[in-house]
């Protein structure tokens, strides 16, 4: 039997190439033909269902966590997957595991922060999975305070080796993923003592487990610290807690890129600045950047097939009722979402980049870089995984009541999601950071440093401080250069206040803990802009494609001016501009929604989710909502028998109960 397309009808509207649009979002022709090589391979295997997840049992979902990851790894071998097709497998499987840990922390680690021979010897046993790794910084009692942690590495010269020791309760590691189960190995970053002298927080390989039957070592206690938020979603990881009790490990165990400790006991610091102890972090930052683009994507597509499909109010004369995608708030509610996908992808990119580039740089001993990528990786992070989180549960809402079924594939979407806000640094110490980087470029102003980078346009500070919007009708918000020169104005007003501001305490510290709300608040709108820019440079590009570039541009407009006009107290008390512009937004915003309406369903298409990815009956490619939710409620387990479980025991002496005092 033929296939319905019930969305057939948008389709033949799209006023642009999507199969070009296509390979803008995936970056390439060849990293399209990848992902969707992939994504049908994991789309067509049973053994990568996951339909059941959100009704499995812990440890039946932690089971198909094991199950998962170790046939993943088979094909990877069997197929000879490219590093490249292995990573988009993992993201098409779409389980958080602890595979993520030791690819995406573990080995960077040792990349990062390893010397050439601890290289050697211990990446080729990660990379043939011989060994499992996590990444166990956070304790009980400090996760942001990297500084502040407490376990204790104290070499002993007698022997050659590190004592590995948690002196208190609050020095248990707590939360790495993949300790709690899997790992055989982990990256444990805790403080070196030489000589009873602490020199703070380095990084240490241990073994944890023995490689024949998976018991703890001595001395080591070892465990998972139990369910976490929501159904499924972050369930299938094994974060686990970790206590020493005084274990032992030899010195060439200590990853001594940054500092060494000699044989003797000396402590030695390389002319690598101590920040790189960092590195990995920077590294798993930009990643979610990247990440937050297609989480954000998802749940944008699913609102976007639903809102198209669904039908509520405005009948007339017995025609069909309006598509709830015309509503005007729908729009105003889910476009600036789309654009904001589209956003993070290209910012995503730029930040590869970026990362890239000061990796090369390191290489070269050149760090001139680093306080850059820094406060970029930790901004952009913070400022789209929150946009993210947030945007994900507008999504649900925009789904009305079907959007909170776990079908809907909304509710674990949000639940897996969420948790970025913290991990790798949580979003307010994050901006937090990048409020003192611009802080410091905002004080160097006038010293004959000149701000390069993302901060360029400090340089023209006295000109942002005075300069007039030059909006005069609606269009005229559509120029990059108007858009542009707003973003840069509210920026660098915001960031000039807080150092004003800053300037009237007795001291910086004073100041920064006091003005802390507000100067997250710059940190944000520096983002902001550097997200807006990086888009506008992205349309220099030659971009092919039928109609590809104007609905990128489009996209890009509505996410500036949706931005403009969420944020307007900022822009309106800056001065960047008047009441009557800030209302022009708002028409522009119209006219670009109008632009695009023909176009959305296209614009989702454009990220080519299988329908196994998406995993939710409203975001179905054909649309066939209705009967696939009725045929989906009838294989819940309460539907298996028609009279409950409990029936007997709880509900009818209930019900006889009522009866004879009914009758008294
Ligand atoms: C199937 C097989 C194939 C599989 C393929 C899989 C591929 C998988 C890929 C990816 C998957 C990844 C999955 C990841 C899941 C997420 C898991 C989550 C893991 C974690 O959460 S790990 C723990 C993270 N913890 C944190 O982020 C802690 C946050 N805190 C900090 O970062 C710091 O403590 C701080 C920055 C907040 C403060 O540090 P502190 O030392 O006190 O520093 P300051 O005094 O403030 O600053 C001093 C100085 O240093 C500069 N600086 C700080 N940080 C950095 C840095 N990272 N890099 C460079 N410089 C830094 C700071 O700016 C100051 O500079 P200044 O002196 O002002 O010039
Ligand atoms: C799902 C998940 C997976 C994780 N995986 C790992 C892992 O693999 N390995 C690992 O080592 N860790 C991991 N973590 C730990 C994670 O990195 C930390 O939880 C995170 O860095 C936040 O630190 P915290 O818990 O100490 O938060 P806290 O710092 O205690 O934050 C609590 C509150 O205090 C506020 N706050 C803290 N400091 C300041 C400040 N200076 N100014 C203003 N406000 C402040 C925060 O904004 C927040 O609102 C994971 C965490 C989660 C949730």
């Amino acid at each position: 039997m033929e296939e319905i397309d019930h969305l057939g009808h948008e389709r033949s509207k799209i006023e642009f190439d999507v199969e070009a649009m296509k390979i803008v979002w995936a970056g390439s022709q060849r990293a399209l033909e990848v992902s969707d090589r992939i994504s049908r391979l994991v789309a067509s295997d049973p053994i990568f269902r996951k339909d059941d997840r959100t009704i499995l049992s812990r440890k039946e979902l932690f089971n198909t966590t094991l199950r998962k990851s170790a046939h993943a790894w088979k094909r990877i071998i069997e197929l000879r997957l490219t590093e490249e097709e292995a990573s988009r497998l993992r993201f098409y499987i779409d389980q958080p595991a602890f595979m993520d840990l030791h690819w995406g922390m573990f080995i960077p680690a040792i990349k990062g922060q390893g010397t050439e021979e601890q290289q050697k010897k211990w990446l080729p046993l990660a990379y043939k999975m011989q060994i499992i790794g996590c990444y166990a910084q956070t304790e009980l009692g400090h996760g942001s305070n990297v500084q502040g942690l407490e376990t204790t590495a104290t070499f002993d010269p007698k022997t050659d080796e590190f004592i590995l020791h948690s002196p208190t309760l609050t020095s248990s590691k707590w939360w790495p993923g993949g300790l709690g189960k899997a790992s055989t190995h982990a990256l444990i970053y805790s403080r070196l003592i030489t000589d009873g002298q602490d020199h703070g927080v380095h990084g240490f390989i241990v073994q944890l487990r023995s490689l024949d039957d998976h018991l703890p070592l001595p001395g080591i206690t070892i465990g998972d610290i139990g369910i976490k938020f929501g159904n499924g979603a972050y369930n299938s990881m094994d974060n686990g807690v970790l206590r020493f009790d005084h274990v032992r490990i030899p010195r060439d165990q200590m990853l001594m890129r940054v500092s060494q400790v000699t044989r003797e006991g000396k402590y030695l610091q390389s002319d690598v600045p101590r920040q790189l102890v960092y590195g990995t972090m920077v590294y798993v930052r930009q990643t979610i950047v990247s990440d937050a683009s297609c989480a954000l994507s998802r749940a944008v597509c699913i609102a976007t097939r639903y809102s198209a499909v669904r039908r509520q109010f405005g009948s007339q004369d017995g025609g069909p009722e309006t598509q709830v995608i015309d509503y005007k708030t729908q729009q105003n509610r889910l476009f600036p979402l789309l654009a904001s996908a589209y956003a993070y992808r290209f910012v995503g990119e730029w930040l590869k980049w970026l990362y890239t580039d000061v990796t090369q740089r390191l290489q070269a001993n050149d760090f001139s870089t680093l306080p850059e990528a820094h406060a970029c990786t930790a901004g952009l992070k913070s400022l789209t995984t929150s946009a993210t989180a947030d945007g994900i549960e507008e999504c649900r809402k925009l789904c009305g009541g079907h959007g909170y079924l776990c079908s809907s594939g909304l509710p674990e979407l949000f639940a897996v999601y969420i948790p970025a806000c913290t991990y790798e640094g949580d979003n307010i110490v994050l901006l937090l950071q990048v409020s003192r980087f611009l802080m410091k470029t905002v004080s160097q102003l006038g010293s004959g440093i000149k701000p390069v980078g993302t901060t360029a346009y400090m340089g023209q500070v006295e000109h942002l401080m005075q300069c007039h919007c030059d909006v005069q009708r609606a269009e005229d918000w559509l120029k990059p250069s108007v858009i542009l020169a707003a973003f840069q104005a509210r920026a660098a007003r915001m960031s000039v206040a807080c150092a004003q501001n800053l300037s009237k305490f007795s001291s910086q510290e004073e100041g920064f803990a006091e003005l802390s709300a507000d100067l997250v608040e710059a940190a944000v709108a520096h983002c902001q802009l550097i997200v807006v820019t990086k888009y506008i440079e992205k349309l220099q590009q030659a971009i092919p494609g039928k109609g590809v570039k104007e609905q990128l541009a489009a996209l890009c407009n509505i996410y500036a001016l949706s931005l403009i006009h969420k944020h307007q107290g900022d822009f309106l008390a800056n001065g960047c501009i008047t009441p009557k512009q800030a209302s022009l937004v708002n028409w522009q915003l119209r006219s670009l929604y109008a632009q695009v309406r023909p176009n959305v369903i296209g614009l989702v298409d454009a990220f080519n989710y299988t329908d196994h990815y998406l995993g939710s009956i409203l975001g179905r490619y054909d649309g066939n909502v209705y009967p696939k939710l009725y045929e989906e409620a009838w294989k819940d387990p309460l539907n298996d028998s028609v009279v409950p479980d409990g029936y007997h025991e709880f509900i009818r002496p209930m019900l006889k109960q009522q009866l004879r005092t009914a009758r008294l």
